[in-house]
């Protein structure tokens, strides 16, 4: 293993944005399932030697993609993927568990469009550990126009992370359907609500909720055309089928699976989660009108 290096693994939006933030202050890797004319990009083989490791494909790739491709030699490793396994209703967390030591693994969480930290744009970032070693090995590697925070509450940041995703859907739905600034920021904050309902379920804090990970990143993704999963909501709203939805964004829009992911932990542990349950029901098919009746009924 090389002491010290860092690779990002997958290139698509967030990692390129990571990758570009981790290389303005040291050589930093980057490797992908397709290969990219990159500064630095490496092949799997020689990224995955790499001290520290950044992984950014999708949640549902994941269990896949470490069965195929990781042996575990020492490498720490953040994780900067935000979902939950829809077949398994696993979190990232219990995922990467099977693969890598507990003291080895962090999480990323917080508001960060990539399209902005590729800019150099700054941002406020939230690293998830049960070590606090590790956060100060990775936080080094930060720009200065990122600030980092140390959270132990792994789950707490993996269940906001994954959660704001499907709201940012309803708030897509909600905007497309002109139903107004009222009915949004009632969504929101009732959305809020609601994923720290679910959180606590599964042993979260209900500080993370209340920062960067939770409503800062909620915020931001259910305010903005820039989020992936708000324009699904937009499409939703405006009758499209999901699969043309899928076509014209042309990258991952992780509330969609996050959505049956949630839906099914609702029902198995009786937790009360009316907004995403109804995303998921538009998802299938449900029109998003009558769901609006069904959320606004006493
Ligand atoms: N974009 C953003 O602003 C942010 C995204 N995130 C999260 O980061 C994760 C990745 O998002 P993002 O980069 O934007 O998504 P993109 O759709 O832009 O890229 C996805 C990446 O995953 C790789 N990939 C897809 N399927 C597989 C697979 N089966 N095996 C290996 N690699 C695979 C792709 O590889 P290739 O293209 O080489 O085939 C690509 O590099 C998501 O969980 C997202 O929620 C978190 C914060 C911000
Ligand atoms: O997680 C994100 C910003 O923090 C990106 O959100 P989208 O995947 O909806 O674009």
């Amino acid at each position: 293993m090389k002491n010290n290096s860092i690779a990002v693994i997958g290139a698509g939006k967030w990692g390129q944005a990571l990758h570009f933030a981790l290389s303005q202050k040291q050589e930093a890797f980057i490797t992908s399932r397709t290969p990219r004319d990159i500064k630095n990009f490496v092949d799997l083989k020689t990224a995955l030697e790499c001290e520290y490791l950044i992984i950014a494909i999708p949640a549902q790739e994941i269990r896949a993609w470490l069965k195929e491709n990781f042996i575990f030699k020492g490498q720490k490793i953040l994780v900067a993927s935000k979902g939950i396994e829809a077949s398994s209703g696993e979190f990232l967390n219990e995922i990467y568990a099977e693969f890598v030591p507990n003291k080895n693994i962090g999480f990323i969480s917080g508001p960060s469009f990539a399209a902005e930290v590729i800019q150099g744009l700054p941002c406020a970032l939230v690293l998830n550990s049960d070590s606090k070693k590790l956060f100060k090995k990775f936080s080094a590697f930060f720009p200065t126009f990122i600030k980092t925070y140390y959270s132990s509450d792994v789950i707490g940041a993996e269940v906001a992370g994954a959660y704001k995703n499907v709201l940012a859907i309803a708030s897509g739905i909600c905007e497309g359907l002109h139903l107004g600034k009222n009915a949004q920021a009632s969504l929101i904050a009732r959305g809020l609500v609601e994923m720290e309902r679910f959180g606590r379920f599964f042993g979260s804090k209900k500080s993370t909720f209340l920062g960067l990970s939770g409503a800062g990143d909620l915020f931001l993704t259910a305010n903005s055309t820039m989020s992936r999963n708000y324009r699904v909501g937009l499409g939703l709203a405006s009758n499209k089928k999901i699969n043309e939805i899928l076509k014209d964004l042309g990258e991952v829009a992780e509330g969609i699976k996050t959505a049956d992911a949630i839906y099914n932990l609702s029902i198995k542990h009786e937790i009360y989660t009316p907004i995403a349950n109804e995303v998921k029901l538009i998802l299938d098919g449900k029109n998003p009108k009558d769901s609006l009746k069904d959320l606004l009924k006493h």
